[in-house]
């Protein structure tokens, strides 16, 4: 995928400082050691190649820069955080292309589940699928209160299955029954809903999501670093270490099950009924 980096804009200022590329704005803040990454992937920041690759590679410059110990994650886009995975990427395209796609997949997690950096998740608009587990390798998860911000791993309502590893991190959040049920009759959460079963950790008004973030962010960048990453470590390592041990054999499911004429054509239907949804 080409990668188009934002230059930064002339003159003084916040805006200044910014970076990123194209498909993720980034603002960091110096002084306290948190930036802020934006999905700008308009109209809804789905998952397509390009973002998960700028998304990979504005992650590992912060990690790779000492100055930052947290990242809040949140959308520039109005009322979506994610769509989730691109259903474009999944369909009529040829075998290497969903092998490449799902390593993709793969790398962008391996990375946020295990990644050094303290994050929280500011969602800030609807958060199905892949979205939701992308807030789901975060350390905290706050949502806005708005009852068309739904959020949960709606898979089995497009006909296809999440791997072992979206399930892992759900039963690491929730536990097993909840995600027993969650994951079979892809349940998208309201917010409330989503605070009572453990999906999110805080559910407050819309404006309020990334000051919320901030000071939340605050409270975890307290803890001495070397405590808190050897714990986080700790708690998912094994999670991780499943799917390090298998990464071929999934690619190589993911892409028998998503060449299926089954599945092509779920998934076309499915398209289709987000595009007739507007006429
Ligand atoms: C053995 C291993 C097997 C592994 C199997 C595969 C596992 C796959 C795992 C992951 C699953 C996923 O992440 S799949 C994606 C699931 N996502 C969804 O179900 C969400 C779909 N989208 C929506 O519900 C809505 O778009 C929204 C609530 C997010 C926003 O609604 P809004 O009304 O604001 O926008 P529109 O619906 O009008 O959409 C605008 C525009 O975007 C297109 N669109 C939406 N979502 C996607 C998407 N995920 N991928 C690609 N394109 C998407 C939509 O069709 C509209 O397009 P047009 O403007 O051209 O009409």
């Amino acid at each position: 995928a080409t990668i188009r980096r934002t230059e930064p804009t002339a003159g003084s200022g916040d805006s200044a400082r910014r970076f990123g590329t194209q498909r993720v704005l980034v603002e960091p803040d110096a002084a306290s050691g948190v930036a802020v990454m934006k999905f700008k992937n308009p109209p809804v920041n789905s998952l397509s190649l390009e973002l998960l690759t700028e998304f990979i590679i504005s992650l590992e410059k912060l990690e790779n820069d000492k100055t930052f110990r947290g990242v809040i994650l949140t959308s520039d886009c109005p009322r979506v955080f994610s769509a989730g995975l691109d259903l474009t990427e999944m369909c009529g395209k040829n075998p290497a292309h969903y092998a490449e796609y799902w390593k993709a997949v793969q790398e962008l997690w391996l990375r946020l589940y295990l990644s050094n950096l303290v994050l929280i998740a500011a969602i800030n608009g609807a958060c199905p699928a892949g979205g939701c587990l992308i807030s789901l390798t975060c350390d905290y998860r706050i949502l806005a209160d708005n009852p068309k911000y739904l959020i949960g791993l709606n898979e089995t309502l497009l006909g296809i299955v999440a791997p072992f590893w979206f399930k892992d991190t759900l039963v690491n959040t929730i536990g097993h029954r909840a995600s027993e049920q969650a994951l079979q009759l892809g349940l998208l959460f309201l917010p409330a809903e989503a605070l009572q079963v453990g999906l999110v950790d805080q559910v407050v008004p819309e404006d309020q999501v990334l000051s919320t973030a901030l000071s939340v962010m605050a409270r975890w960048m307290a803890i001495p670093d070397h405590a808190r990453q050897l714990t986080k470590n700790m708690m998912r390592k094994t999670t991780v270490d499943r799917l390090v041990k298998q990464r071929d054999a999934d690619i190589q499911n993911f892409v028998s099950f998503i060449s299926r004429d089954s599945i092509q054509k779920s998934l076309q239907m499915y398209l289709e009924k987000l595009k007739q949804k507007k006429g």
